[in-house]
């Protein structure tokens, strides 16, 4: 989807522009099939009227055991770096990746949470308002992998029911090969299933996978937030007192700089 307008934001590294919908990585545990954006959502973005969602930060939250690889594989997305060495991560740490998705600015910020036990009640703090989830384990430690059904629990008890995208991710895919990653993959996908969530199998230190999990990642929440953003604004009744927005039938009226009040019939 190319567009003739004038960018709506400062310009994001090529590698950050996703103009197809990118797709998932096995049919056997993913959140949709399809392989394009939503019809109205390539309307509203051709006539960039995608509303606030270019103005708005989308939350990932990335859980998992300690020293399965959640620093790593958001650094290897972030900063394009790989640390052989551990440092775990004290309590939480987050990035802010920027992105232009149909023509439209997007952002991620995305938190690291720490999987230490002693740090987890300084993490949970920060698990509220997630439109994705990240559950992370070692491909190479089945037993990461039964405590990911744990961490999801925690993330979710936070958030509102069905409101958030998961993934369950399995790092270290450079560890394994053959029919050892085929049998673990196998196992992760039966869980995915069970936690609905998206599988996908990534390197940090190849960076394999990494760059297409999170460009995923960031067309599904773009996506659920321009069509809520749609929805919100086409709803019939006015509404008064969102933020400093008041919202109309299928228009945004700012408050502070507009000339002319608006008027607001009464309900
Ligand atoms: N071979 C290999 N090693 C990895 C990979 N990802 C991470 N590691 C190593 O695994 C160890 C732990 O990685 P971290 O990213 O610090 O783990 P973490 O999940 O953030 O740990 P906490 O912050 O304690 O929760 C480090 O020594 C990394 O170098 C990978 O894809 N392949
Ligand atoms: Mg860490």
């Amino acid at each position: 989807m190319k567009s003739s307008l004038m960018p709506l934001g400062p310009p994001v590294s090529r590698d950050r522009v996703i103009t197809n919908f990118p797709k998932w990585y096995t049919p056997d545990a993913c959140l949709q099939l399809k392989e394009h954006f939503h019809g109205q959502v390539s309307t509203a973005c051709q006539r960039r009227n995608t509303g606030t969602v270019g103005l708005k930060l989308s939350k990932v939250v990335v859980v998992g055991d300690l020293y399965v690889g959640k620093t790593s594989l958001i650094h290897r997305f972030c900063k394009n770096v790989f640390d052989r060495d551990y440092k775990a991560t004290i309590g939480v740490d987050f990035e802010i990746e920027r992105f232009e998705i149909a023509g439209i600015p997007y952002s991620l910020q995305i938190w690291d949470t720490a999987g230490q036990e002693k740090f987890k009640c300084i993490a949970s703090a920060y698990y509220r308002g997630a439109q994705v989830i990240i559950t992370a384990f070692d491909l190479t430690d089945v037993q990461t992998l039964e405590h990911t059904r744990q961490w999801l629990a925690d993330a979710l008890r936070e958030n509102e029911a069905g409101s958030c995208f998961i993934f369950l991710v399995g790092t270290k895919k450079d560890l394994l090969s053959g029919a050892a990653c085929e049998q673990a993959e196998a196992e992760a996908v039966h869980l995915a299933n069970e936690m609905q969530a998206e599988y996908w199998s990534v390197s940090a230190k190849t960076g394999e996978n990494v760059k297409a999990f999170f460009s995923r990642v960031a067309a599904l929440a773009f996506e659920q937030s321009v069509l809520q953003d749609l929805e919100k604004r086409h709803s019939t009744r006015p509404q008064v007192g969102d933020g400093d927005l008041i919202r109309m039938e299928g228009s945004i009226l700012e408050t502070q700089d507009s000339k002319k009040p608006p008027t607001l019939s009464c309900c």
